[in-house]
């Protein structure tokens, strides 16, 4: 389907015009037939479940990959793209999700690297910067160019990033998930900034799973499912609904279930003022006190970096506190002598951890091995003192069947899965072992819309069947939806604590800011 709004920009040629594109993965057709028409000077949403295809078209439009059949035309002209340094003669920028920047360089050296105007350093040094204020002072894109990168925060580091493209002349910009990894502030910063852009006539291309930035954003969509365009249209004729189904061929239930009071059950992990400094000694977490029940859902709300992260670590066994005391399966554990994680999950405590790529999985391991991580010493999984590779194998066939993982290849190397199929695993395998208390960071970062329905009503069952369940998120919407229980979180302490009915956006930002105690 499409149709076309009138506006101005849709007079000059379109700004990418990617035709008949297809490409194959052994098996997988993750491009098939693919007609992508964005217009110059609009922001695109490009949406679709995880493995719909999106990623490997926009790598094919940058040059990381080469389609097996189709063409493509920038701003009216065909063009062959063979590598990124021809997407960005084009004037094709993008910002990857995961950033491809030097941690050891400043912001500046970031962006001359590669691109150096001037043989003597020094005076490279000084255009380059000079270029970069003015585009800095344009956009609104502020960033410490003298800063080591290893010291920016994450949402410097993407708009590094942007500059950099911009720097280097794009006229096309190229956003794989920008919000996946931004709190709610940074995202309205980004959004602005990206608005200005279009304003001076850069055109955006956005991939993203949240489906509410996408109707806030966007000129138009292009709606992706199996490797295929199934819909394209402008935003005036979409909404999250008609979106979400054209993503996954049904209607997708989002939000709350039920808001009733259930009754709960005794505390399975009771956490007691707990202290943490980190190496450079600053505090962390301070006074910090938990009780988890069985048969709730208690979330954790706060802007990402107030110790939420310290929290899940501490709790999972990966930290040790320097104060508190924490009980657990019938056991007490003191900083001397603090949990670690196989007593953890030998004690019912399973964790899916914020970070997939770090901690959750090996990227080099097939997924058969990262389907067993942490789990291989079980009985179910090893034959006198062997490990049993085939029982590990038809095991993870089975995760994949009940947590629609795709492609359902456990052979095939964990990084060849999308994001949202690599997170399912993750989620397969700890919600498999049937935990008592279950820890979950960031449960659908990167995931699609259809699966984010999955994955919150197998949350809720876990619930349901008596399970303590801790879910710390960075999205207040997800926060909202699956509690049962808020504790709200601002520099190492709790600031708040609300029962679902009691809980407001307003009062949560305001008790995520430090207000309101
Ligand atoms: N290098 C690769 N080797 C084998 N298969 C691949 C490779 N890259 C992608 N695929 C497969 O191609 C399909 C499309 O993947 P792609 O990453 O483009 O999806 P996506 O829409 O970007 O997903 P997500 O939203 O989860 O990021 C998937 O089935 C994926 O497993």
């Amino acid at each position: 389907m499409s149709s076309e709004s009138a506006s101005p920009a849709m007079a000059a040629p379109l700004a990418v015009h990617m035709s008949g594109i297809n490409k194959r993965f052994g098996a997988v057709a993750a491009n098939a037939d693919v007609e992508l028409r964005v217009h110059s000077g609009t922001v695109h949403g490009i949406v679709g479940e995880n493995g719909a295809g999106k990623s490997t078209l926009m790598s094919i439009l940058y040059g990381f990959y080469q389609a097996d059949s189709g063409s493509i035309a920038v701003l009216g002209k065909p063009v062959t793209i063979r590598h990124a340094d021809d997407a960005i003669a084009h004037g094709i920028g993008m910002v990857h999700q995961h950033f491809m920047l030097v941690d050891t360089l400043t912001a500046l050296e970031n962006v001359m690297l590669g691109a150096e105007p001037h043989w003597l350093l020094q005076k490279a040094d000084a255009s380059v910067r000079s270029k970069l204020d003015a585009l800095m002072q344009a956009t609104g894109l502020q960033v410490k160019l003298d800063a080591l990168v290893a010291d920016l925060p994450v949402g410097d580091r993407q708009r590094l990033e942007i500059l950099k493209a911009l720097y280097r002349g794009a006229k096309v910009l190229i956003l794989d998930e920008p919000t996946a990894v931004l709190t709610p502030q940074e995202t309205e910063h980004l959004f602005k900034v990206l608005r200005v852009l279009r304003e001076q006539g850069t055109t955006i291309l956005l991939i993203t799973h949240k489906l509410k930035e996408v109707m806030g954003l966007c000129d138009r969509v292009t709606v992706m499912r199996g490797g295929r365009v199934v819909q394209e249209l402008p935003i005036a004729e979409a909404s999250i609904e008609k979106l979400a189904e054209a993503m996954v061929g049904r209607k997708v239930q989002m939000g709350r279930v039920d808001q009733d009071t259930r009754p709960v059950g005794d505390v399975l992990l009771d956490l007691r003022d707990v202290l943490v400094r980190d190496a450079m000694q600053v505090v962390r977490l301070q006074g910090l006190n938990l009780q988890l029940r069985a048969g709730e859902i208690v979330g954790v709300a706060g802007v990402s970096g107030n110790g939420q992260s310290e929290l899940l670590d501490v709790l999972s066994g990966l930290l040790a506190p320097q104060e508190g005391s924490l009980q657990l399966g019938g056991q007490q554990f003191l900083p001397q002598r603090w949990l670690d994680p196989q007593t953890a999950r030998a004690l019912g405590l399973a964790h899916v951890p914020e970070d997939r790529h770090a901690r959750a999985m090996v990227m080099d391991f097939v997924a058969w091995e990262s389907a067993v991580l942490g789990y291989d010493g079980l009985t179910e999984y090893a034959t006198r003192g062997w490990m049993a590779h085939g029982r590990m194998r038809q095991a993870t066939a089975r995760m994949m069947e009940r947590f629609d993982v795709r492609p359902r290849d456990p052979e095939l190397g964990s990084s060849k899965f999308s994001g949202g199929n690599q997170q399912k695993l993750v989620l397969a395998r700890e919600l498999g072992q049937s935990p008592k208390v279950l820890l979950v960071g960031q449960p659908t970062r990167g995931v699609d819309i259809g699966a984010i329905e999955f994955i919150y009503s197998q949350l809720r069952a876990m619930r349901d069947a008596g399970c303590a369940v801790l879910v710390v998120s960075s999205e207040l919407d997800e926060i909202l939806a699956l509690s049962d229980r808020v504790i709200v979180m601002n520099q190492g302490r709790v600031t708040g604590e609300l029962a679902i009915q009691d809980c407001t956006e307003a009062g949560i930002g305001l008790l995520m800011t430090g207000g309101g105690q």
